[in-house]
């Protein structure tokens, strides 16, 4: 679990507190009901996520709370693990956070349209009876280039037009890396602690859903931190600048990494990863260090990431799945951070199903879909 998490703070010089609706939802988080939060990309659903899981434990004790997400990445974000970790736990106040608009998790939603989380009778169960509330984000704070936020609720609502994609047609000049230096292999290093031999499976199949079990790199290999580390927030992109080893010089011996973040020189070493049972006991444990290789990485790996720039080449795959495109752009803050490279039209799938359900939830919530980035129709 990661440490405590502000509620204000500084970022880039600029003070910033939580929004109205994400104090509104924090409230109602504290009277004890369950709370789902939507928001577009950047609407700050991690940060109140990581809040509220710290307010949690401070309630209710380490012990009871559980932190689970979907995917590994997103585990990796929340600090939490994947819900295959987590079966049957009985947890309660629940919050949960996504965009149904953004793309789903793999394996989860092979078709974005009857197979949505909203849909299912839990959701409405935790979210949508007595126990709890849906409470839609409307804060954009990722992006600070009006611009970049205009082509990005476009995207997201599906209302694309020739100007927008001549937006997020930048080209620029393609940089191959090419790096000579000898490569470094760091292997995960597993421990279980259980006994129960029923249950070691099911621990070693969540540790290896969530972290990989091998990363290579080399000296000014560029990478992408995975875990809260410091200042430096998941998503922050780094140079590998020297390798740290416990005895002699041999690349078998090396157990850190010096790392350079925008000028700043920070030692990486092993994060623990865990998977626990249904009682929140750790079952397993995998030591591994918190990087990918961050010259290529799935959108899948990046949703929730904030990242300093992106290239995204729409050419090397059909790029068909619903909010794949606007879960692969928000990642960057301007549009000076983003190059494009070949997107079409019909690249960009909308989900209607997850547009309905959404603008029910807003309306419900008496908030205008234009005050929330969505853009008028146009005739
Ligand atoms: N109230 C706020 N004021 C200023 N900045 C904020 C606020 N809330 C979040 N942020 C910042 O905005 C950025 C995006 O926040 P966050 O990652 O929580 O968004 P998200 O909704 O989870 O995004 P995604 O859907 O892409 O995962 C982060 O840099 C975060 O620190």
């Amino acid at each position: 679990m990661g440490a405590p998490f502000e509620c204000a703070g500084v970022l880039d010089g600029v003070r910033w507190a939580l929004d109205a609706s994400q104090q509104r939802a924090l409230s109602l988080f504290e009277t004890g009901a369950n709370v789902a939060l939507l928001g577009r990309a950047g609407c700050g659903k991690s940060v109140l996520m990581r809040r509220m899981v710290s307010m949690a434990i401070e309630k209710h004790g380490r012990e009871a709370v559980a932190v689970t997400a979907l995917s590994g990445s997103a585990a990796q974000i929340l600090s939490g693990q994947t819900l295959h970790s987590l079966f049957g736990m009985d947890t309660r106040p629940l919050s949960r956070a996504g965009d149904p608009l953004q793309v789903a998790p793999v394996n989860v939603t092979e078709s974005s349209v009857d197979r949505m989380v909203f849909q299912c009778a839990t959701w409405r169960d935790c979210f949508e009876r007595a126990a709890g509330k849906v409470i839609c984000l409307t804060g954009s704070h990722r992006q600070r280039d009006a611009e970049l936020q205009r082509v990005l609720d476009r995207l997201r609502w599906g209302r694309v037009n020739a100007a927008v994609m001549r937006k997020i047609n930048l080209i620029n000049e393609e940089r191959l890396v090419q790096i000579e230096s000898p490569s470094v292999v760091f292997t995960a290093t597993d421990e279980i602690l259980t006994n129960d031999e029923s249950l070691v499976e099911t621990a070693v199949t969540s540790l290896r859903s969530s972290v990989d079990l091998t990363v290579v790199l080399k000296l000014n290999a560029i990478f992408i931190l995975t875990r809260k580390l410091g200042d430096n927030s998941p998503g922050s992109r780094g140079v590998v600048k020297r390798f740290i080893s416990a005895g002699d010089q041999r690349a078998s011996t090396v157990t850190e990494v010096e790392c350079d973040f925008d000028g700043k020189l920070v030692v990486v070493g092993r994060s623990r990863f865990s998977a626990y049972n249904s009682s929140g006991t750790e079952l397993a444990f995998c030591e591994k260090l918190p990087l990918l290789l961050g010259w290529a990485i799935t959108v899948h790996r990046a949703q929730g990431f904030t990242l300093n720039a992106v290239q995204i080449d729409f050419r090397l795959d059909t790029w068909t799945t619903a909010g794949l495109a606007y879960t692969a752009l928000p990642r960057v803050r301007s549009f000076s951070a983003l190059c494009v490279k070949g997107s079409r039209r019909n690249l960009i799938q909308f989900s209607r199903c997850s547009a309905t359900y959404y603008e029910k939830q807003l309306s419900e919530e008496n908030i205008d879909p234009e005050q929330d980035g969505r853009p008028p129709i146009e005739p």
